[in-house]
């Protein structure tokens, strides 16, 4: 089912908590609502559930306006982070709940529905725990059985509100490729809502980053990366420098490869991976020095001090990134004057 949504408003008293919001997700989708606590995520996932009300605007479903429609004639499945498991059910009851209390004209059969619950316990691989209660299940085990019993009813919408919000990050790291395998499966049209960044772009094939009731950008995961379409997006979406061209970062950024050819752009936004650290003879003029590092895994990021002329001023550490090799190539100490080679910067005003 398509999902497009049309100059979406709402106010809680005087806040405006959703601001003209134009959005349009084609069927199959598996989008990210990405922004900042507050932003307004769970109320537009909540629009389009049903469960709240815009003050204008229109929400269409598969081109059909469904705006005024009851949450349960939506067609939609929701899990939400806080929306409990039946705790006096066991995980069987739990998912064959949906089915059990549809109209008598649609409801399947015992044997159907036994057959459908046990299909569903397979697809999310906890078939073994189906007469467990949800108190002896562990979190992720919980959110899992939460999606087999939205995913129950054949919803065309599942949205999902912080689905992994409460797990520890080994647990949430497996969770999401889970959720993505599964969405190639079963390919329904899916919304998460997220404040991190890194699930968004790690399991959504579009990212809608929102920023005070606004749609700041919508793209895929490397477009928000790569082509971030403002300055709030690219410092949300990833580590970055920030350096002002009008000051006295200009003539060290000149040295270290920068090129403004938008005049009117002064603020350079620099990735950490995009900075390159020398140690040659251009080095003895830079104003940074190897503050320290730290290993990431796979990369070392390195934290570098810059000395600034006027007198009593700090400027902010600058980040580079680099894999092991690399910086072991380099073999830096603490206090080492180094130079910078920049490879890519974003430019905004
Ligand atoms: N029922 C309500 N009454 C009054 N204000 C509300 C209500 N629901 C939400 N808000 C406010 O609207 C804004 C958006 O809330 P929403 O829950 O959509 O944000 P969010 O982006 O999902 O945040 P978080 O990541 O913290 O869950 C917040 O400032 C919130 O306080």
């Amino acid at each position: 089912m398509s999902i497009l949504l049309s100059n979406i408003s709402k106010k809680f008293g005087d806040f405006v908590a959703l601001d003209h919001i134009n959005l349009e997700i084609p069927e199959g989708e598996l989008v990210a609502l990405l922004g900042p606590s507050g932003c307004g995520k769970t109320t537009l996932l909540r629009i389009i559930a049903g469960l709240e009300q815009p003050d204008s605007g229109r929400v269409l479903l598969s081109g059909e306006d469904k705006t005024d429609y009851h949450a349960s004639h939506r067609g939609i499945g929701f899990v939400f982070q806080h929306y409990a498991l039946f705790r006096h059910m066991t995980v069987f009851d739990n998912i064959a709940f949906g089915l059990r209390v549809k109209p008598r004209k649609e409801r399947p059969g015992e044997a159907m529905i036994r057959r459908k619950v046990h299909e569903l316990l397979q697809l999310v691989q906890l078939d073994w725990l189906h007469d467990r209660y949800p108190d002896q299940l562990s979190g992720g085990q919980r959110q899992r059985i939460a999606l087999a019993r939205a995913l129950a009813v054949e919803p065309s919408v599942l949205l999902l509100d912080e689905p992994f919000g409460a797990l520890d990050a080994s647990v949430r790291k497996d969770l999401r490729q889970w959720l993505r395998n599964l969405h190639h499966e079963l390919n329904v049209t899916s919304i998460f809502v997220t404040h991190d960044q890194e699930e968004a772009m790690e399991v959504a094939s579009q990212v809608v980053v929102l920023n005070h009731g606004r749609i700041e950008q919508q793209g895929s995961p490397s477009e928000i990366y790569d082509h971030p379409a403002n300055a709030f997006v690219s410092k949300f979406v990833g580590q970055t420098n920030v350096f002002h061209f009008d000051n006295e970062d200009k003539i060290w950024l000149q040295h270290a490869g920068i090129v403004l050819d938008d005049p009117e752009a002064l603020i350079a936004h620099v990735r950490p991976h995009d900075i390159d650290i020398e140690k040659n003879a251009d080095a003895s003029s830079s104003p940074f020095t190897l503050k320290d590092w730290q290993h990431l895994g796979s990369a070392i990021r390195v934290e570098l001090a810059r000395e600034v002329r006027e007198q009593g001023k700090r400027a902010p550490v600058v980040y580079a990134q680099m894999p092991n090799e690399r910086f072991k190539a380099l073999q830096l100490a603490k206090g080492d004057r180094v130079a910078l080679r920049i490879r890519h910067a974003h430019w905004f005003n």
